[in-house]
């Protein structure tokens, strides 16, 4: 393995490991760590570290990184949210300087921008679309709700060393070479966590090629586009990437997540096939078993059910003020774990899933170790492949990615080779 990633939620690893695949590199995501490690190029680990206490998630972090290079990494990335999800104490400054010093590093880069997907970095302030980060819905998440568009001020209050920049002017006139120079100018001040612009792929592209040879990258996706190349100019990379197996068999989609676009993609997917939604409040009270949701799919499973909680924000926060937060999104998450395993266990053999908790549990609850990343379905979510009793394909999608269609191209695309 040349490059390691660590991810601090499930999709957010698909996301970056869809970008190293498509750069041409053989890719694995790994759920945890301490598996057998497959002949791959790139590996990113997925942790569930984006809400947990700052001290856990530092210490998970160190431990995977320290996994990674044992594996032969070469260069490490820190994969976060495109939002940039943290609380004024972390988790991504504290990570990212705990990061510095296991590999003796005085710089790294910090970059969420995503173009592909509308978020981009302009003087240090992060847009969604056209709208400041702090201007949308962001603005109002339950566990990290982003109050400030700045990320230089934001990740200043998280970090304990000064916190730098490198503006879109540099990167624009002067490339990558303009690029290493101010990074170093950066350094030389004092300045470790180093906040750089970028509104295009070719930004990425340059800061990638700056940063070559750096031991630790931090962003979101988009900062890996540039490094795959890197390792290509030193004749490291092979030149054909193995094929993913293919998983045929029955599909289900899973969505537990309450996005705006889960919504939509929900409501688009269900006008052509049967869906089910789940009650939280008939969950909480037992209502609902896996037993009888499975014999309800298996009725439905030669039109591809969906089974969803998605629900408007009104109907999640009713759940949540009778059951209490952690309650009810621990009970959903569970069945949805259990469901997809008796699934699995009885022949589905695709399962498509909305939410980065939810494919957590889904992941971990079907117990795949390792996922072979393929091809893109949306920008930000690849086509994986894992093994339990066969090949079983997925595709775990963020809440906020994948277009209006998602379901429906997921469902045919997942399991092709
Ligand atoms: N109807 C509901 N009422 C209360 N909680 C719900 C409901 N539906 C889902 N949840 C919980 O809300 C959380 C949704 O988080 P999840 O990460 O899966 O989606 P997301 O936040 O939209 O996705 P991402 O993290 O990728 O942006 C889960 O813990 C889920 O169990
Ligand atoms: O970067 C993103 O927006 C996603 O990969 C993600 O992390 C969603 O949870």
């Amino acid at each position: 393995m040349l490059l390691g990633a660590i991810a601090d939620d499930f999709t957010g690893a698909s996301d970056l490991a869809n970008t190293l695949a498509k750069g041409g590199m053989a890719t694995m995501q790994f759920s945890g760590i301490g598996q057998e490690i497959p002949a791959c190029e790139a590996g990113v680990v997925a942790l569930k570290t984006r809400s947990v206490p700052v001290a856990d998630a530092v210490a998970q972090s160190v431990e995977a990184v320290k996994w990674l290079l044992d594996a032969g990494c070469e260069q490490i990335i820190f994969k976060y949210c495109s939002t940039f999800d943290s609380t004024p104490e972390g988790n991504i400054g504290p990570v990212a300087e705990a990061l510095l010093d296991l590999l003796g590093e005085e710089t790294a880069v910090v970059c969420p921008a995503f173009p592909g997907a509308g978020r981009r970095l302009f003087m240090g302030h992060l847009f969604v679309g056209d709208r400041l980060l702090s201007e949308t819905g962001m603005r109002h998440h339950p566990l990290t709700p982003m109050t400030d568009p700045d990320i230089r001020r934001w990740l200043a209050l998280q970090a304990k060393y000064p916190v730098g920049s490198v503006n879109l002017d540099t990167i624009r006139n002067g490339g990558a070479e303009a690029i290493r120079a101010a990074l170093a100018s950066e350094r030389n001040e004092g300045r470790r966590l180093i906040v750089t612009d970028a509104v295009a792929d070719a930004d990425l592209m340059a800061i990638g090629q700056a940063v070559a040879g750096q031991r630790l990258v931090t962003g979101g996706s988009g900062i890996a586009q540039g490094l795959p190349a890197n390792f290509r100019a030193q004749g490291k990379l092979s030149a054909s990437t193995a094929k993913i197996p293919s998983a045929a068999g029955p599909a289900i989609v899973l969505c537990g997540s309450c996005s705006t676009a889960s919504q939509n993609q929900v409501a688009v997917y269900a006008k052509n096939h049967p869906a089910f939604a789940l009650d939280p409040l008939a969950l909480m009270r037992g209502e609902i078993t896996v037993g009888a949701m499975a014999r309800w799919i298996d009725e439905h499973k030669d039109q591809t059910p969906i089974i969803y909680s998605t629900a408007a924000p009104e109907a999640v926060s009713d759940a949540q003020a009778r059951f209490g937060r952690e309650t009810v999104s621990g009970r959903i998450e569970n069945f949805f774990a259990r469901l997809a395993r008796h699934l699995v266990d009885t022949g589905t053999r695709r399962v498509i899933v909305g939410g980065g908790e939810t494919s957590g549990a889904v992941v971990e609850g079907l117990q795949l170790p390792s996922l072979q990343v393929g091809h893109e379905i949306d920008p930000g979510v690849p086509v994986l492949v894992g093994w339990r009793n066969g090949p079983v394909g997925l595709a775990l999608k963020s809440g906020n990615f994948g277009a209006p269609d998602f379901f429906e191209k997921a469902v045919a695309e997942v399991g092709q080779p």
